[in-house]
């Protein structure tokens, strides 16, 4: 029985990574396209983290901590980003304002039991 489990459905989006440099954002992973994210609850230790897979090959595309101090901005009603630790940002462009919306409130109301 593995303690983590999903605090939301998987959420389609394309998930995207910004980088700083060159000051535009870029695709995660080898190709474009949609992955499903889910924010994951381990239930011992009361820790929440990001996953989001690629729905073709399932390449794992975000693999991060929810920690308390995160900033979770709804940019568009599709669009939501959030940094991860100092390092990297982390955008969600979702296919619909529903899938934004369920993954939103995961998160928000993660970061309220944190
Ligand atoms: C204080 C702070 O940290 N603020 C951060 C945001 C933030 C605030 C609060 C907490 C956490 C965070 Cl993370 C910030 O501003 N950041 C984080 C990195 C990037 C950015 C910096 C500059 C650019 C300017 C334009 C803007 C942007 O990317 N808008 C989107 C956009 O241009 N696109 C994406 C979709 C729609 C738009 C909404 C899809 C692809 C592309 C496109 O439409 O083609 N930016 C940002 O969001």
């Amino acid at each position: 029985m593995s303690a983590e489990v999903p605090y939301c459905k998987s959420c389609k989006a394309s998930v995207m990574i910004y980088d700083d440099a060159e000051r535009k954002w870029k695709t995660a992973g080898r190709a474009p396209g949609l992955s499903g994210a889910c924010v994951y609850h381990h239930t011992v230790e009361n820790t929440f983290r990001v996953v989001a897979r690629k729905d073709s090959g399932g390449e794992v595309v975000i693999n991060c901590s929810v920690l308390p101090q995160l900033k979770y901005n709804k940019a568009t009603p599709t669009f939501h980003q959030w940094r991860d630790g100092v390092r990297t940002v982390y955008g969600l462009n979702f296919a619909s304002p529903d899938e934004a919306n369920i993954f939103a409130n995961a998160m928000e109301s993660a970061l309220e039991v944190l």
